[in-house]
C-alpha cells in the first residue's frame, strides 16, 4: 500500500482532528492541560495570547546585565502589558525624537525559565502531543541569552528540558486508550554544512523532499526514547558534539544553528482485530484515526547569533555564514508575511530550506526574541525586535497528520508484535505437543523412546526453547518502546514543587545533576561530558581549558574525540564478534541438519577447509586431518564406527557447548551495543564486559583442548 498521509485543508484556527470532524471528540485542550506550576499570571497571558498570539506566539526576552555591563537599563520591559520601551531617559539622552514602543505575545525581563516556557512555549508543545506539528526558536544577536532560554543550566532549566518533562506527563495523564512511541534526531548546521550530532561520524547529509513527507534530511540518525532522562541523555551526547567556541561577546558561543526533533507518533489501542481493546476503552466515540497512526514533530532550535566582524579570520567565516543565513531567514519571514504572491527564497540558505514546512505555516509557532539589556547593542536589539514584529505576522495552518499504512513505527511494531506472540504461541504448542508425545511413549521400544527423550530433551534446550526465549525477549523489548500511562512512570526531571516551598524562589529546583551544566561560568567551563555515561562531569578548573579542547580565538570545539574513538572501536569490535557469531551459527546450524552419525565429522572438515580462519580459531587445537582419516576409515570395521559414533557425542556436546556459550556472548553483546547507544556505557562496565567476552573464549578454547585430548585417548 502507498503511504498515505492526510492533510484536509482545514481553515488555519480551526484546528480539526482529520479523523472526526467534531474538535469536541479530540484529546483534551492545552489549556486544560496547564500544570498546577501556572501561576494566575501566567493563565491570564496564556488566556490572552489564545486571542491574539493563538499558533503563532512571539515573545521577547530581555537578559539582565551582566557583571562587567552598565547596569543602567535602556529597555523597559511591561509584562503585564507585553510591551517593550526604550527608557525615555535613554532616548532623551541620545537625542531619539520617538520613543520606540514594540508589543508582542509576550516580554520577559530576568532569569525565570518555568516562567518563559508556562507562557511562550508550553502550548505549542502540547500541541504536538495531540497531532499539531509545532517550531520553538529562540533568535537574537550573540551572547544575548538564546541558549540560556533554550538549554538554560541545572539551576534554571530551559525549554529543552520543560519540554521533555512535558511530553511524559502529558503521556502519564492520558486516560489510556492511546499509546505513543517518542523518536528524536539532532542536528546542527555549521558553516552551511548539516552535521548529524547523535551521529557525527556521518557527513553526507542532504536536505530531501517528498510529495507527503515534506523537507527532510537524510541520512540522519534518529534514537527511540521512553524515558525523561534517557531523553536528555540523548540531548547531552548531542550537545557535546556541538560546535561551540569562544568570540569577542560569549565565552562559550554556539557556533551553528541546532535543530533537536522529537516525533511522536501515536495511535488508538486496538487489538489485531482493529477493535478497541477492552470495553473499558472504548467508551469513547469511534473516530476515524483509530485506523491510523497521528505522526508529529517537535522542532526546538537553538540559532546561532547575528555578530559584528571579529578579527579571527576562523570565527569571521562562521560570522559570515551565520549572519547570511539569519538573513535569509529574515527575508524569506517578511516574504511569507507580504501579501503578494512572491517567489520565497527558502533554497537560498540549509536553515531555511530545512524550516520550510514550519514557516510555510505547517506548523504552529513560538518563537523567542532574546536581547542584550545594553546601549552599545541597541542596534541589534532593534534589529531583533524588527524580526520578533515580523514573525508575528505569520499565520500557521497547522494539520493534522494521520498515517494509514505500516510507514509509522509504532504500527510496525504493533503488527511485528503480534506476529511474535502468534509464533509464540505455535512454539508452545508444539513443545506441548513433544512433551505429551514423549510421555505416551507412542507405541516405540525403550530403547528407542529413551532416545527419542534424549533428542526430545536436545530440541528442548537447544532449540524451540530458545526460540521461545528468543521470542520473547523480542516482544518484551519492542513493548517497552511503545509508551503508554501506565507503562511510564511519572518520574520528571524537575521537581518544581520546591518552587512553592521556597516562595516562589526557582532557582532551587531540582535536577538530575550532571544532564546540564551548572549556571556558574567556572565551573561550567570545567564540564566535561562523557559520552559512555551520557553525563557531564567537572574536572578541576586548572585542567577545565585544555580537556574542554578550549581554542582561544581559534578553531571550533569539537569535544570528546578521544570518547568518541573509544566507543568506536568498541563498535567495530562488537561488530567482527557478531561476524564471527554469525559465521560460527551458520556452522552449528549446518552440523544441526546434518545426520547425527559420523557424517558430522565430513561436515566438519568440509567446513574448515571453506571457513578456514574462523574454524581454526575456534577449534584451535582439533585435528581435523585425522578425523577425515578416521572418517575415511570409518568403513574399515565396526569398532571404528563405534568409535566415531562416540566422538561424534562428544563434538556434538561440544557444539551444543559452544551454541550456549554464543547465546550468551550475544545476549551481553546486545547488551553492550544498547548500553552505548543510550550513553550508559560506563568505562569499566565495559572492560569488565570484554573481560568476560575473553574468558568464555578461553573457556570455549580449554574444552576443545580437553575434548581433542579425549578423542585422542579414543584413538588409542
Ligand atoms: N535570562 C538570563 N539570565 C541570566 N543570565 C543569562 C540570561 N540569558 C543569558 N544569560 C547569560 O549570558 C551569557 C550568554 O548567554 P547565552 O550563551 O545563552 O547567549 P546566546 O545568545 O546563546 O549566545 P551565542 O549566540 O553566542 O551562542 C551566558 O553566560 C548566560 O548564562
Amino acid at each position: 500500500m502507498k503511504p498515505s498521509s492526510l492533510r484536509p485543508s482545514s481553515p488555519a484556527v480551526r484546528l480539526r482532528s482529520p479523523t472526526s470532524l467534531t474538535a469536541s471528540t479530540g484529546p483534551p485542550s492545552p489549556t486544560a492541560s496547564v500544570s498546577s506550576s501556572t501561576t494566575l499570571s501566567e493563565q491570564s497571558t496564556l488566556r490572552r495570547t489564545q486571542k491574539r498570539g493563538h499558533l503563532c506566539h512571539v515573545a521577547v526576552r530581555i537578559r539582565p546585565p551582566s557583571d562587567n555591563e552598565d547596569r543602567k537599563p535602556i529597555w523597559v520591559v511591561d509584562e503585564q502589558q507585553s510591551k517593550i520601551t526604550l527608557s525615555e531617559d535613554f532616548a532623551i539622552e541620545t537625542g531619539r525624537r520617538r520613543i520606540d514602543e514594540f508589543h508582542f505575545d509576550s516580554t520577559f525581563y530576568g532569569s525565570d525559565n518555568q516562567h518563559l516556557y508556562n507562557v511562550a512555549v508550553k502550548r505549542a508543545v502540547l500541541s504536538t502531543m495531540e497531532g499539531i506539528d509545532a517550531t520553538v526558536f529562540a533568535y537574537g544577536q550573540t551572547a544575548s541569552g538564546k541558549t540560556y532560554s533554550m538549554m538554560g543550566f541545572e539551576e534554571q532549566p530551559g525549554v529543552i528540558p520543560q519540554a521533555v518533562d512535558d511530553v511524559f506527563s502529558y503521556i502519564v495523564n492520558q486516560p489510556g486508550d492511546r499509546e505513543y512511541l517518542l523518536r528524536v534526531s539532532y542536528m546542527e548546521i555549521y558553516n552551511e554544512t548539516i552535521r548529524d550530532l547523535l551521529n557525527p561520524e556521518q557527513t553526507d547529509l542532504r536536505i530531501h523532499e517528498h510529495r507527503t513527507r515534506g523537507v527532510y534530511v537524510s541520512p540522519l540518525k534518529e534514537e527511540i526514547v521512553t524515558t525523561p532522562k534517557q531523553l536528555m541523555k540523548v540531548i547531552s551526547r548531542g550537545e557535546a558534539n556541538r560546535s561551540v567556541g569562544a568570540t569577542d561577546f560569549n565565552e562559550h558561543s554556539s557556533r551553528s544553528h541546532t535543530i533537536f526533533s522529537l516525533t511522536v507518533e501515536s495511535r488508538r489501542r486496538t487489538d489485531t482485530s482493529g477493535r478497541p481493546e477492552s470495553p473499558a476503552l472504548s467508551d469513547r466515540p469511534s473516530k476515524k484515526d483509530d485506523k491510523g497512526v497521528t505522526v508529529s514533530q517537535l522542532n526546538l532550535i537553538d540559532l546561532a547569533g547575528s555578530e559584528k566582524a571579529t578579527e579571527d579570520a576562523e570565527r569571521r567565516k562562521e560570522g559570515a555564514f551565520i549572519n547570511k543565513s539569519l538573513l535569509t531567514l529574515g527575508n524569506v519571514i517578511s516574504k511569507i508575511t507580504e501579501e503578494t504572491n512572491t517567489h520565497i527564497p527558502y533554497r537560498d540558505s540549509k536553515l531555511t530550506r530545512i524550516l520550510q514546512s514550519s514557516l510555510s505555516g505547517q506548523s504552529r509557532i513560538a518563537v523567542i526574541a532574546t536581547l542584550s539589556p545594553t546601549a552599545k547593542n541597541l542596534e541589534e536589539s532593534l534589529n531583533t525586535l524588527k524580526f520578533a514584529s515580523r514573525v508575528k505576522r505569520i499565520v500557521p495552518k497547522p494539520e493534522y497528520t494521520l498515517i494509514l499504512d505500516d510507514k509509522a513505527l509504532i504500527q510496525k511494531y504493533r503488527r511485528e508484535i503480534e506476529e511474535l506472540k502468534s509464533k509464540l504461541n505455535d512454539t508452545n504448542l508444539m513443545l506441548e505437543r513433544e512433551r505429551q508425545m514423549g510421555s505416551q511413549g507412542g507405541g516405540l521400544s525403550d530403547a528407542e523412546r529413551q532416545r527419542y527423550e534424549e533428542q526430545l530433551h536436545e530440541s528442548l534446550i537447544f532449540g524451540d526453547m530458545q526460540a521461545r526465549t528468543a521470542l520473547k525477549e523480542r516482544i518484551d523489548h519492542l513493548t517497552k518502546l511503545i509508551l503508554t500511562s501506565s507503562t511510564i512512570t511519572p518520574k520528571p526531571l524537575m521537581d518544581w514543587s520546591m518552587v512553592d516551598k521556597t516562595g516562589g524562589n526557582r532557582s532551587s529546583v531540582m535536577l538530575s545533576s550532571g544532564l546540564l551544566p551548572p549556571a556558574d561560568p567556572v565551573a561550567r567551563a570545567s564540564m566535561v561530558f562523557d559520552p559512555r555515561t551520557g553525563r557531564s562531569s567537572r574536572l578541576p578548573v586548572s585542567m577545565a581549558p585544555a580537556a574542554a579542547g578550549k581554542p582561544g580565538r581559534g578553531g571550533v570545539l569539537n569535544r570528546q574525540l578521544s570518547d568518541r574513538a573509544f566507543i568506536q572501536k568498541h563498535i567495530e569490535e562488537i561488530d567482527k564478534r557478531d561476524d564471527r557469531i554469525a559465521k560460527l551459527e551458520e556452522f552449528i546450524a549446518s552440523i544441526k541438519a546434518s545426520t547425527k552419525e559420523v557424517s558430522t565429522r565430513s561436515k566438519i572438515s568440509e567446513y574448515e577447509k571453506e571457513h578456514n580462519i574462523i574454524f581454526k580459531a575456534e577449534f584451535p587445537k582439533l585435528d581435523f586431518a585425522a578425523g577425515g582419516a578416521a572418517h575415511g576409515a570409518s568403513a574399515a570395521g565396526a569398532s571404528d564406527v563405534a568409535r566415531l559414533a562416540q566422538q561424534n557425542r562428544e563434538l556434538e556436546v561440544v557444539v551444543q557447548e559452544h551454541q550456549h556459550q554464543i547465546e550468551m556472548l550475544k545476549k551481553k553483546l546486545e547488551e553492550a551495543q544498547d548500553l552505548i547507544r543510550f550513553g550508559e556505557a560506563d568505562h569499566l562496565e565495559m572492560t569488565k564486559m570484554v573481560e568476560e567476552q575473553h574468558e568464555f573464549i578461553e573457556a570455549l578454547k580449554e574444552r576443545n583442548i580437553s575434548i581433542e585430548r579425549e578423542l585422542k585417548a579414543l584413538r588409542g
